[in-house]
């Protein structure tokens, strides 16, 4: 169960997610761990493993439909590959209707562009979650389209906020240096822990228990920062005796060529990569 019950929601519609992949289906298992009734999610993706079809129709999530036998859905989740977006968006726009809310998560594919693929006056929310959400941890950054009401918003919002936390910016151009820094973020801190245990194994572990260690270490270093009030530095601190052995590897990763730097790069340039998707 995720920290985030969706507890009962009554959307006037079901929410139909488009593409069930990775991060669609980390928002839908969000959704279903959090309570949303299954009997109000539907699913269309071309590309569903059979397991995963079976596991959703046992719970009671609607696969497949077409516009013409669903009620017209009060939130569309449009999660496929940005390459496949032009693809995709006729069948999406097939199930609009004027009340429905388009609620994308395709990274560097604007709102001008997802309208443009809509009927016209479509109500569209961009956003960029991460996959923390599968475990209701993720953070999702929204940016609300031309004319999205009040209560689209707030529709967004709730089953958003049923994979961890949400945060709306007004400005859409942020979404790209978002996508750098959360979008793609757990994939660095997975990283981290994969490098850690590389260089445990260099400093001559077994790759067994470098690996274990690596992992429980960022596990561990997530929770902690979870759950203490206090800032990452100060958790830093507490780490770091004076003259002890964390400072002396702080002394390599906060050098002027340390670990600053090279995420300055990194963000950077998942962040024009970001721009350069839209085209
Ligand atoms: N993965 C992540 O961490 C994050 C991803 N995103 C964004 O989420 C989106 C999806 O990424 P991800 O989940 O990783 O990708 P996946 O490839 O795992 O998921 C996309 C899914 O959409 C299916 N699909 C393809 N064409 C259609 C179609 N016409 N109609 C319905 N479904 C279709 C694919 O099927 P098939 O495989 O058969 O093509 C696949 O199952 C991307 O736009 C990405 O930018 C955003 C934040 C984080
Ligand atoms: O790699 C990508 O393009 C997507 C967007 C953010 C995370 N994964």
């Amino acid at each position: 169960m995720t920290e985030h019950s969706i507890g009962p929601l009554s959307p006037g519609g079901p929410i139909l997610l488009v593409g069930a992949g990775k991060m669609g289906g980390a928002l839908l298992d969000g959704w279903l761990a959090g309570g949303l009734d299954p009997a109000l999610v539907a699913v269309v993706d071309p590309g569903l493993p059979p397991d995963v079809a079976e596991r959703l129709s046992a719970q009671g999530v609607i696969l497949a439909p077409e516009p013409g036998n669903l009620p017209p859905p009060a939130a569309i989740l449009f999660a496929v590959k940005p390459q496949m977006a032009a693809d995709a968006l006729p069948s999406v726009a097939g199930f609009v209707s004027p009340d429905t809310v388009v609620v994308s998560i395709l990274a560097g594919t604007t709102l001008k562009t997802l309208r443009s693929g809509l009927p016209n006056g479509a109500a569209v929310v961009r956003t960029m979650p991460n996959t923390p959400a599968s475990v209701g941890r993720g953070i999702t950054a929204c940016v609300a389209g031309e004319g999205v009401s009040a209560a689209q918003r707030a529709l967004a919002d709730r089953l958003l906020q049923a994979c961890g936390e949400v945060v709306w910016v007004d400005d859409e151009a942020l979404i790209d240096a978002v996508t750098g820094v959360s979008g793609s973020g757990p994939a660095y801190v997975f990283l981290m822990a994969e490098s850690l245990a590389r260089a445990g194994v260099a400093a001559g572990l077994p790759p067994d228990l470098a690996g274990k260690l690596a992992r429980a270490t960022v596990e561990g270093a997530g929770e902690l920062l979870h759950r203490s009030p206090e800032t990452p530095e100060t958790l830093r601190k507490n780490v770091t005796s004076p003259n002890g052995t964390t400072a002396a590897a702080l002394g390599v990763l906060m050098a002027a060529d340390g670990l600053d730097p090279l995420l300055e790069r990194a963000v950077a340039a998942a962040t024009a990569r970001s721009r350069e998707l839209a085209g």
